[in-house]
């Protein structure tokens, strides 16, 4: 395991070794049984390329009228609650008494990518986003934290863990493509990545 600051956000390279990784993966299963995956729409009327879903007390959403955290599935149902392992990595890494609220899921198939953001709608962003990364490779950028300037990019492996903390919790982020199918967690291929968030 090895710890990497890019522009003050924290890169644990390979945090859950295979066997955790496999854990965690089996609990996002039973979240995605519960709470389907889907897809949303941008507030610009497009579809997001990536899958996503929740499990928490809100779950994260965005239609035509914008993004925001919605308190159940698209479905109705109440989104499942954030399972154990993945409450681990939040509190092996943050250490803090409080829990996330949301743990969203992504699912990024073939050719999904996500555009660069930021992490902005929650109500206090002394909190921490913890984000955590299964399956096949993808690649991270790091922007500022206001919008344009300069990039870095770093490739996210299955079982690396990024936290946007501190200086870092606004800083513009996204992922620019996936290496489909060069991983080997995922059976089918893609990338899941789990964000943690306290959302109020
Ligand atoms: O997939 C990732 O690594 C980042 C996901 C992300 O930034 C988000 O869901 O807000
Ligand atoms: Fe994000």
């Amino acid at each position: 395991m090895t710890k990497l600051i890019l522009r003050d956000v924290e890169i644990h390279k390979g945090f859950l070794d295979r066997a955790a990784q496999e854990h965690v993966l089996e609990a996002v299963r039973g979240v995605v049984l519960a709470a389907p995956l889907f897809q949303p729409d941008t507030p610009y009327g497009k579809p997001m390329s990536v899958r996503m879903t929740s499990a928490g007390r809100y779950g994260w959403f965005s239609d035509r009228s914008g993004y925001r955290y919605a308190q159940r599935h698209p479905s109705g149902v109440d989104w499942p609650p954030v399972p154990q392992p993945v409450l681990d990595i939040w509190n092996r890494l943050t250490g803090l008494q409080r829990q996330p609220d949301c743990c969203l899921i992504n699912y990024y198939g073939e050719g999904a990518r996500m555009g660069l953001h930021q992490d902005r709608d929650e109500a206090d962003f002394a909190w921490p986003v913890v984000s955590v990364s299964l399956g096949d490779p993808g690649l991270f950028r790091v922007g500022n934290q206001t919008r344009g300037g300069k990039t870095e990019s770093v490739w996210l492996e299955s079982g690396d863990v990024v936290v946007l903390g501190g200086a870092a919790r606004l800083t513009y982020h996204g992922v620019d493509r996936i290496k489909f199918g060069a991983g080997s967690l995922l059976p089918k291929g893609g990338r899941i990545n789990l964000t943690l968030r306290v959302v109020d």
